[in-house]
């Protein structure tokens, strides 16, 4: 229940605004899942791509290249380009005007991206309403992670961030289901399976009312004493001084004349924005997308029937869900680094044995045998499974929780972007890849792995139970690399920049 002004919210009740936010992820997760099977329906290729229609039908089963189409690419990737350019101007809106708003605005788009997809009757109207859609992403990725880590507890803020990836798997393996289950409706089932999605957008239309606004969002823009009303409520008690005090001393740094921009390219910002940027980058480049997106086509690629492909698609996300909540559990006992290693090691090897096993095989005998298609599938389980309690859910948090305040909504909206780029890229060049490279694409993302695991034993210090609003004195400053970048702040007369006393 909602208390009055001046009581505290209800336990429940602010798990359900944890819940809610989470729901953007869901519609993110949707709209991931659903272009895959969409893609392998018969209905939906005669109607948009008939090109593609016709040369499934004579191409042998094992043949790499007959979806490579740069149309169907672009039904899949055009909104990761729309969510890319939209994250920018969802920060200016989330700084401006709160995270509650911001996800208001994402439920809009994704409701009127819905609309026009559901009623496509031609291929600009389908590209248009992934466009949509895709602005809704921008919004909405920006809003709900930040949202969820600033309302946390300190000591459960991981956790309770990774509720968006946990929501954007359930999306996706919801998404898998439909698609099973629409693929048998002719000659509609593809409307109905880009149509449902209007369901969680809707819910999160009706939450975004529900919840209130972040502390720091509030206090950031002025509204102090509602903020640290709020904090009470939140946090169920009155004895909420210190967090109050850190988020006001980091809003008052927040509101020096310079722009969020130019202090986001000063040295101190380098640490959080190299960071935030190449966790989103090496979280698409561990190849998980290629899996996501064309899993039923990948699966009918190497030799599964169309029914088979699309079972263990929804199997595969199975597997993601429940893993990601194995990291719900872990990351603020293990800490990230831990997560993130031990996911290097079992994704590097997954990968390279699916590599050698495809190549060899398909090689030899054209296509694969019961057994060995069996192996493959548990072997991809194996990757999303490592993938799912590391790399997936923290691309996200470690982004959300390491930028000071004044550079927050920006810098993550690099992160979000830069995340939304190489979704992009990945969704554009896969299956052209796997036209060209055949079963080497395995071992090309196996070389990034190899990458990102140095990346975090040298330069990725650990934030686990540290408040946010302290990541500057207690991790860049100790770091051996990043402390040297601490210090060096100039301003535009050379001299260098004091920080704030309060
Ligand atoms: O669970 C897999 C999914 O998670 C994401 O990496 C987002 O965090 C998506 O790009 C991917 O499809």
């Amino acid at each position: 229940m909602r208390g009055a002004e001046n009581e505290f919210y209800s336990k429940p009740f602010v798990v359900l605004c944890w819940l809610i936010a989470a729901i953007g992820g869901l519609m993110f997760g949707y709209d991931i899942g659903i272009s895959g099977g969409v893609t392998s329906m018969d209905d939906f290729l005669i109607m948009f791509f008939p090109g593609v229609y016709a040369k499934k039908k004579h191409a042998k089963e094992n043949n790499y290249c007959k979806y490579a189409d740069p149309y169907v690419q672009l039904f899949t990737s055009s909104l990761y380009l729309a969510a890319l350019c939209a994250s920018f101007i969802g920060s200016k809106v989330c700084s401006k005007y709160g995270r509650k708003m911001t996800m208001l605005v994402a439920s809009i788009f994704y409701l009127l991206g819905v609309t026009l997809n559901a009623a496509a009757n031609g291929l600009v109207m389908l590209i248009l309403g992934r466009i949509l859609l895709g602005v809704g992403v921008g919004f909405g990725n920006e809003a709900v992670p930040l949202f969820l880590s600033e309302i946390a507890p300190i000591k459960i803020r991981g956790a309770v961030n990774i509720l968006f990836q946990l929501f954007v798997t359930t999306g996706i393996l919801i998404a898998n289901v439909i698609n099973y289950v629409a693929a048998e409706k002719h000659p509609w089932g593809w409307r109905l399976a880009l149509g449902l999605a209007g369901v969680p957008a809707f819910m999160l239309l009706v939450g975004s009312f529900v919840i209130p606004e972040t502390p720091t969002s509030l206090i950031e823009r002025g509204h102090e004493e509602k903020g640290k009303l709020t904090l009470q409520k939140i946090r169920r008690t009155k004895n909420v001084e210190e967090e109050y005090q850190s988020i006001l001393t980091a809003s008052r740094l927040s509101q020096e004349t310079q722009s969020s921009f130019s202090k986001l390219m000063r040295p101190s910002s380098r640490p959080p924005l190299v960071i935030g940027i190449m966790m989103q980058v090496f979280q698409q480049f561990t190849g998980i997308n290629a899996i996501m997106f064309y899993a039923p086509v990948l699966f009918q690629t190497v030799g599964f029937g169309a029914n088979a492909a699309l079972i263990s698609s929804v199997i595969i996300g199975f597997v993601n869900v429940f893993s990601t909540l194995v990291s719900i559990k872990t990351v603020d006992k293990f800490g990230r680094r831990a997560l993130l290693l031990e996911a290097c090691c079992q994704m590097f090897l997954t990968q390279v044995v699916v590599g050698i096993i495809l190549a060899v095989r398909l090689k030899i005998t054209g296509s694969l045998g019961h057994g060995e298609a069996i192996g493959v599938v548990i072997l991809v389980c194996l990757y999303v499974m490592s993938f799912a309690w590391s790399w997936g859910p923290l691309g996200w948090l470690i982004p959300s929780e390491i930028f000071p305040l004044e550079i927050r909504t920006t810098g993550f909206a690099f992160a979000v972007s830069a995340n939304m780029l190489c979704t992009f890229v990945i969704a554009q060049a896969f299956l052209s890849m796997l036209c060209h490279m055949h079963a080497f694409v395995f071992f090309f993302f196996a070389a990034w792995i190899v990458a990102m695991g140095l990346f975090v034993i040298f330069l990725l210090p650990e934030t686990k139970g540290v408040p946010i609003e302290e990541m500057v004195d207690r991790v860049w400053k100790q770091h051996w690399f990043w402390k040297n970048y601490m210090d060096r702040d100039v301003d535009a007369d050379g001299q260098k920049v004091k920080e704030l006393e309060f």
